[in-house]
């Protein structure tokens, strides 16, 4: 059986070494002729996940974080064998899809379980947008894109030189006050399979095939990654107070009563900003797109093995 890793050597900040050489030996027992393949720059996973596919490889092991996991997953589905299996070795900083299947802590243990799992199908999001020329860019994702401050958070946290200021949980946390106390709301129209949920300004509009982000906050705790559908969650203006309560709640899901928040179930969703501006796109803990988009669920897109 041709099974790959793609490991990214910089997620989880680089800490991973020592331990990846464990978790390296007890893949190569599950998997005898196991390769290893390192992305060697920001995005290329990308070509990796595409290459390993188009040349037959049976199993592709993503070890890396949500950016690496959502590197591959555009990969593959690009890729003329779009159904190649993918399973997960989580060594990221938020690890956030990964929440969704409760994996166990010990690698050996890991490999195991991907060794006996079965194939199983699951959905995968598309995004549709266009870049600052009008070109039509089109981004798989495999677990959440949103808009807001959750934008200006991963835009802050990955720009260039800041990957290296803080690490884990931490980062997320303090980047996530500083942008909460600049945020100057954004104004959008939402459309839900074409029924208009939202009209003006708002903190956060989650997009959501899984049910975590922003390194472990539980943003659409319903959230199921096979039943063909996006769970979304839109929250409105709030104060400076109020975000910093929510964002507080978010980690235990308390923010479900609020008053500001609606959730949603839909395919296709539009977001048309009613602002000329810009804005990031939170997409898988990465910033890949700007201003407003079509998102639609891809059901059964992806094959994997948890
Ligand atoms: N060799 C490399 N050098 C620099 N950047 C890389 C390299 N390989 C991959 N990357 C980039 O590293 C970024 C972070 O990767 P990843 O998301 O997997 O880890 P993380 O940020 O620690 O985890 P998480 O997203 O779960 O918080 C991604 O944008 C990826 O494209």
């Amino acid at each position: 059986m041709k099974v790959s890793i793609i490991r990214n050597p910089v997620a989880g900040g680089g800490k991973h070494g020592k331990a990846w050489h464990a978790a390296h030996g007890a893949f190569v027992a599950q998997f005898p002729g196991l390769e290893v393949h390192e992305s060697r720059s920001s995005g290329d996973a990308i070509r990796l996940a595409r290459a390993e596919a188009e040349r037959g490889c049976e199993l592709i092991i993503v070890a890396g974080g949500d950016g690496t996991i959502s590197d591959v997953v555009h990969g593959v589905l690009t890729s003329g064998r779009p159904d190649t299996p993918l399973a997960f070795l989580p060594i990221g900083t938020g690890c956030d899809f990964v929440r969704n299947f409760a994996l166990p802590k010990d690698p050996a243990e890991i490999a195991r379980r991907i060794a006996a799992a079965a194939p199983r199908k699951m959905d995968a999001g598309l995004l549709l947008a266009r870049d600052a020329e009008g070109r039509e860019q089109r981004r798989y994702f495999a677990n959440i894109a949103s808009v807001g401050i959750s934008g200006e958070i991963v835009d802050a946290v990955n720009a260039p030189g800041r990957r290296k200021i803080l690490g884990g949980p931490l980062r997320f946390l303090v980047f996530s006050v500083l942008a909460i106390l600049r945020y100057r709301p954004y104004a959008f129209d939402i459309l839900v399979d074409g029924m208009r949920v939202h009209e003006g300004r708002l903190a956060i509009a989650a997009i959501a095939n899984g049910a975590w982000f922003g390194g472990g906050m539980h943003v659409t705790p319903q959230a199921d990654l096979a039943d063909g559908f996006f769970d979304i969650a839109v929250m409105r203006e709030e104060t400076v107070i109020g975000l910093l309560g929510l964002l507080k709640s978010l980690y235990s899901a308390g923010h479900l009563g609020h008053p500001l928040l609606s959730f949603h179930r839909g395919r296709r969703i539009e977001l048309r900003p009613q602002d000329p501006n810009r804005f990031p796109v939170e997409v898988d803990g990465e910033s890949p797109i700007r201003g407003g988009f079509v998102a639609e669920i891809v059901p059964g897109a992806l094959t994997i093995r948890t």
